[in-house]
């Protein structure tokens, strides 16, 4: 007769993660029934440009701009099946700290998650003063688009849970890649986001998409009119993706849309682009499309680099890890790396918001304001019971 292997929730594993000092990071992928948890016990856990192809099965977790931030990666020493309860360990994974996270495992837990070591930044009031100065800068002809952001803090309820909030998301979102991050170090990050940066699927069939363009939900999906600034922002971004798959001059490659998606309480506008790695013989694509993707104009602007000179001198705060990419590499799925968008970033007692708005020169700052807002609302109304 076998002995069963020991169960637990996916909120002990996780505070036992955090009190092991540990990286963990939990995600349902956009439509997909189960969530996965992986956790790594390697003592360092930063790396340089993400090469996806050879990668060992695990996390990514990178910033808005490499320097201040690093990327991380979350190997899958560890991985947890909520539904099973049982936790798996890598036939590689560490022994010692196997045996001090079986040990700590047993122990009783609290909600807990790791905190950021920098403090973080807010942004100031004067966000409509800044998207004024970015239509400016587009009229001079110093760019043709800019993405602005910012950030707001909100209370966090009397006992807050972090996996609670992630079965909310889970819940309310069933569209989006709903993640929970926790990384010694750098914080705990929850998000639902509705846009891939790079995928590549278990039959080898790449993906990126050009997301941009907003207005509130409406009934019928289908319904919904949009504006020429919107189909232009939307344009852009299509435009920088095809300037990227120039640079590597493929032309193999399906587009589809643009077409109208829900993401939360908001309409955008999308468009799809695939290739068959099969087909173009281009095993490295991911990693090389990554790298010339980001930061692509669906959060940084056109052309890539004034814009991002632009966000660095005025935006007036640190997006850290906001408009980063993140997502699992080389697991069962295969590798989805998403744009960290709609998404929070947990302090002790607080969460700080993230939102952005693509400006061109049709902007209206009152309006892309309220954009910002209600992007926030999207992550923000988890918190509010
Ligand atoms: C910048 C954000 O979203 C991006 C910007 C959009 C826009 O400007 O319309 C739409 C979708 C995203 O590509 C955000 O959610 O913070």
């Amino acid at each position: 007769m076998g002995t069963q292997a020991p169960t637990y929730t996916l909120a002990e594993v996780f505070n036992t993660a955090v009190v092991a000092n540990r990286a963990i990071a939990a995600w349902r992928l956009p439509h997909a029934a189960s969530v996965q948890v992986c956790i790594s016990l390697q003592d360092d856990l930063f790396i340089g440009q993400p090469v996806l192809e050879n990668s060992a099965a695990g996390f990514l977790f990178c910033p808005f701009q490499v320097g201040k931030y690093k990327n991380s990666f979350i190997k899958a020493d560890l991985e947890f099946d909520p539904l099973t309860g049982i936790v798996f360990s890598a036939p590689d994974a560490p022994v010692a700290g196997l045996k001090e996270f079986y040990t700590l495992l047993a122990e009783p837990t609290n909600n807990s998650w790791h905190l950021p070591e920098s403090i973080a930044q807010l942004t100031s009031e004067n966000y409509t003063a800044v998207v004024q100065q970015s239509i400016a800068a587009i009229e001079a002809g110093e760019m043709e688009k800019v993405v602005i952001s910012r950030n707001q803090k909100q209370q966090l309820p009397e006992n807050f849970s972090p996996v609670a909030t992630f079965n909310k998301l889970l819940e309310s979102y069933p569209e989006a890649f709903v993640s929970l991050v926790s990384v010694p170090g750098i914080g705990t990050w929850l998000g639902a986001t509705p846009e891939i940066l790079v995928s590549i699927d278990a039959d080898q069939v790449f993906h990126t998409m050009a997301l941009a363009g907003t207005q509130p939900a409406t009934e019928k999906v289908n319904d919904a009119i949009w504006r020429q600034k919107e189909i232009e922002e939307q344009g852009m971004v299509e435009r920088y993706i095809l300037s990227c798959f120039k640079k590597l001059r493929l032309r193999e490659y399906t587009e589809i849309g643009p077409r109208t998606i829900k993401a939360g309480n908001l309409l955008h506008l999308r468009t799809d682009f695939k290739v068959d790695l099969k087909e173009v013989d281009y095993p490295a694509l991911g990693s090389e499309m990554l790298q010339l993707l980001h930061p692509t104009s669906a959060i940084c602007g056109l052309p890539k680099e004034p814009a991002l000179q632009f966000i660095l001198a005025r935006e007036g705060y640190d997006r850290s890890y906001y408009s980063g990419y993140f997502g699992p590499v080389n697991c069962a799925a295969g590798t989805s790396l998403f744009v960290n968008l709609r998404c929070m970033q947990l302090l002790s007692h607080e969460a700080i918001l993230y939102a952005g708005a693509g400006i061109t020169s049709e902007s209206d700052p009152e309006k892309e304001w309220h954009e910002t807002q209600h992007k926030m609302n999207t992550i923000g109304s988890v918190l509010n019971g």
